[in-house]
């Protein structure tokens, strides 16, 4: 007999999104934590959408740098803002896809009829990141603490060498190579033959199709000024191919490096949500649907025995997604590739045009071939907004939403995030 008590699923709809303009590491936002900034975030999104007092479903966000003090960081967020205390929150982490993963986990439990609303965040600060003491170290600070004597005490602190004393410190780099994730991108920007010119080429256009998109007002309701800042301070709208080809490459060695302060996104802090909801929910509330999340892929590849470069797991999430919904790659009105460097936009999109690499790696009988450029990242990306790793899924989510929302009906977009760890998430949204 079938299970007619299972909801039928139904696609989640985006009613808006909210971020703080994002700052370069240590300036704007050097005092501010983790916790300040989502919680002035959520009060934006909470303000934009009259949601005052009320609770939603749930909150779902998350940090890649968290301190220990913040077990749910989510949670506190909520309690420190002006949504109901009664709002259920907690923390996912994937990297640099950790707010469009919890968009997704959101529009799925939104989907199965879990819940009827929900936020999706995410925040990050390299300024105030989280600094820890070395294993030797620990050990002496847990048994000082549990010290029940003045004797004990001073045995134990007895026991502290100066060299213990070194904090430290979160590296940009990945625990299993130890390389930066800029050299890893190096590594495969140099394998797929991105060339310097191109990445400028690609940094200039961000910087300058991001600072026309302000001066239209399309982020106006978008972003919510904070602390003294009203647009991300890494943008240049006066960017220049000329200025960017004078600057040293900053990771990869020697002869052929290509990679630099211009064409690599900068440390940042910055935070954003999403608020997604049925269509119901909405439209009982009278607010806007400015498109659905319609469906999503992860992918992950093994970027430590060299079977793949670090940054390219959304090329091989991309087909399975696209397969699955009856689509091709060129079937899409804006495409919004995560600038985490354009060298890895870059080899990324080649991987997709390269007939050996989607035969091979991908398993596919064509490649899945170009896109257009004029509709990749129309209203700039990270290179120019900068890249708070956790923020980037939502003010890539609340854009394209607003974008397709401005398209008309009928419109789909493409977002491809590529993740520290060799993981990636894509996903789908329509108008
Ligand atoms: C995390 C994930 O899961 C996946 C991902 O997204 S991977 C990406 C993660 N992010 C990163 O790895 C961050 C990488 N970035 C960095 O480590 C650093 O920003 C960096 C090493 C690239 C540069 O650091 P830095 O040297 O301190 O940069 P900065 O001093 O700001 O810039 C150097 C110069 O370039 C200039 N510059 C930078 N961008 C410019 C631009 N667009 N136009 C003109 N000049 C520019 C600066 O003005 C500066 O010039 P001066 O020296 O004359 O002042």
């Amino acid at each position: 007999m079938a299970d007619n008590s299972k909801p039928a699923t139904r696609k989640a709809a985006i009613v808006g999104g909210n971020r703080i303009p994002f700052a370069r590491s240590n300036t704007a936002y050097a005092q501010a934590s983790n916790q300040d900034m989502l919680t002035a975030t959520l009060d934006g999104l909470v303000a934009r959408f009259g949601l005052q007092g009320e609770q939603v479903g749930e909150v779902v966000a998350g940090a890649v740098l968290k301190h220990a003090r913040d077990f749910n960081l989510t949670r506190e967020s909520v309690l420190g803002s002006t949504l109901a205390a009664t709002t259920p929150a907690y923390d996912v982490q994937q990297a640099c896809g950790t707010g469009l993963e919890a968009a997704v986990l959101v529009a799925n439990k939104i989907a199965l009829g879990q819940i009827e609303s929900g936020i999706a965040g995410g925040v990050d600060t390299t300024s105030d990141a989280p600094l820890a003491v070395g294993d030797d170290l620990r050990r002496v600070l847990i048994s000082l603490n549990n010290a029940k004597t003045v004797g004990d005490r001073l045995k134990a602190l007895a026991r502290i060498r100066p060299g213990q004393l070194v904090p430290e410190i979160p590296r940009n780099a990945e625990p299993r190579t130890g390389l930066a994730m800029g050299d890893h991108a190096a590594i495969t920007a140099k394998e797929w033959e991105i060339g310097r010119e191109e990445q400028d080429e690609l940094a200039v256009r961000s910087h300058h199709a991001m600072a026309a998109a302000y001066e239209r007002g399309f982020f106006d309701d978008l972003v919510t000024p904070y602390l003294g800042l009203a647009r991300d301070n890494n943008l240049r709208p006066d960017s220049s191919a000329e200025k960017l080809a004078t600057l040293k490459p900053v990771f990869g060695r020697g002869e052929g490096a290509t990679m630099t302060a211009g064409n690599s996104t900068p440390l940042t802090d910055g935070a954003s949500a999403v608020l997604l909801a049925s269509d119901e929910w909405a439209a009982a509330k009278g607010l806007p649907v400015l498109a659905h999340l319609v469906d999503a892929q992860t992918a992950a590849v093994d970027y430590v025995h060299g079977g793949e470069g670090l940054l390219m797991a959304p090329a091989y999430a991309m087909p399975v997604m696209l397969a699955r919904n009856g689509l091709t790659l060129q079937d899409f009105d804006f495409y919004e590739i995560h600038e985490a460097f354009a060298s890895t936009v870059l080899s990324t999109m080649k991987a997709w045009e390269d007939p050996e690499f989607c035969k091979e790696k991908l398993g596919l009988d064509a490649p899945l071939g170009s896109i257009d450029r004029s509709k990749l990242n129309v209203n700039g990306s990270s290179l120019a907004a900068g890249h708070p790793f956790a923020a980037t899924g939502g003010r890539i989510v609340a854009s394209l939403a607003k974008m397709l929302h401005e398209a008309g009906p009928g419109k789909r977009g493409l977002i491809s995030i590529c993740a520290a760890g060799g993981q990636g998430v894509v996903a789908i949204l329509e108008s």
